[in-house]
């Protein structure tokens, strides 16, 4: 779709046409939402909407996968009034996104309510018949999303529970506003604005040039190895934090780093996850696990990484009462990291 808009040139100040590209038009268009509450609230009339229950996204199952539905204004008005919901309550919604012809995508908790009537989190199994589907913890549903529906529900979960957790003003303790989008919050009392904030975060695959090094905490699935990850101090560049966590987590010096690719996390509670590669010294090796951090920590070779990322299907104990050792799905930044790593370690063996 293409639409014409003037563009102010710089030097003549003359209107010069050009046509905009649909991911223009989109993020325009979404820009436009997020600061006028009357087309956000016109947007909502034609828009759809994603549902949770206490932070967990509806979803239905089809074919081994979860699918996240999205209901009308209309279907959703219809499912409060059957619960004693007060169509008010849409109010409480966020935004998230656009389809390419502008419909507005928003997502809706029905058990979490701003203005904290019990009612609202209660019939959750009656919705759950109503709704043909179940609400289903985002950490247990993730890697079975498609990435278009991940990505919309981490966005919504993040958004959705940013919103509840601060409905007050930290300054006058008084109950703040979101603007219809949901992009942020005011206090009344004194026009604090208040906008969604997340957690910077590192992800670090080390290598010696040949070996990569690998960790796991306790908590992580059994036999599962990710790279070195943790928050940014405040104050800190994406760089400190990445010599600190890995002098911190394995007591090695990185010499060179490289950024990859970043990532939105859900999980604890929405961070921003910037993956770099990063290289020790091939003379200073030898690791000193930070036991407080982390479980276990170990270099592994091109062939034993190669081999894990190629693994797929449920990883159950082995006779001997071990578990092999796998990698982080797909969906995971640290997958795609680690893969990057892989694939340029096979390249620079090749023959020139
Ligand atoms: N997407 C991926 O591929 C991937 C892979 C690995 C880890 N992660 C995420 O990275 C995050 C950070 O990794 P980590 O746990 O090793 O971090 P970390 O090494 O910094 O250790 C966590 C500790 O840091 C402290 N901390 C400091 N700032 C914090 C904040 N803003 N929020 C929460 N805790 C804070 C807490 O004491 C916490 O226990 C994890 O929560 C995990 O979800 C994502
Ligand atoms: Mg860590």
């Amino acid at each position: 779709m293409f639409l014409y808009c003037g563009i102010a040139c710089r030097r003549k100040f003359f209107w010069c046409y050009r046509p905009l590209s649909t991911y223009v038009t989109k993020t325009r268009y979404l820009f436009e939402l997020k600061e006028d509450d009357d087309a956000c609230k016109k947007a909502q009339q034609t828009g759809a909407f994603y549902l949770f229950h206490g932070l967990a996204p509806l979803l239905q199952t089809s074919a081994h996968q979860y699918l996240a539905p999205r209901h009308s204004l209309l279907e959703l008005e219809r499912l409060l009034g059957k619960f004693g919901q007060d169509a008010q309550r849409i109010e409480d919604s966020v935004l998230i996104g656009c389809s390419e012809q502008q419909e507005a995508w928003f997502a809706l908790d029905l058990g979490l309510d701003s203005s904290f009537s019990i009612s609202a989190s209660s019939h959750k199994p009656e919705m759950e018949t109503e709704l043909k589907g179940s609400f289903i913890e985002l950490r247990k549903a993730l890697f079975q999303l498609n990435a278009r529906d991940a990505s919309m529900l981490s966005t919504a979960q993040a958004l959705l529970r940013w919103h509840d957790a601060h409905q007050f003003c930290s300054r006058s303790g008084q109950p703040t506003k979101k603007n219809v989008a949901g992009s942020k919050r005011v206090c009344p009392s004194n026009n604090i604005i208040y906008y969604p904030q997340m957690a910077p975060v590192v992800i670090t695959l080390v290598s010696d040039g040949t070996r990569c090094l690998l960790a796991r905490q306790s908590s992580f699935p059994k036999g599962m190895y990710s790279a070195l990850a943790g928050f940014c101090d405040i104050g800190e560049s994406v760089e400190e934090t990445i010599h600190r966590e890995v002098a911190e987590e394995v007591g090695l010096e990185v010499e060179s780093l490289q950024y990859c690719a970043s990532q939105h996390w859900p999980f604890p509670s929405g961070s921003l996850m910037i993956a770099c590669h990063a290289t020790v010294k091939p003379g200073q090796t030898e690791i000193q696990v930070n036991l407080r951090e982390l479980e276990t920590a170990a270099w592994f070779s091109h062939d034993e990484v190669a081999t894990a990322l190629k693994r797929k299907g449920s990883y159950t104990q082995q006779q001997n009462g071990t578990f092999p050792f796998w990698l982080p799905p797909k969906l995971a930044i640290s997958h795609q990291l680690i893969k990057e790593w892989v694939e340029k370690q096979t390249c620079s063996s090749l023959p020139a």
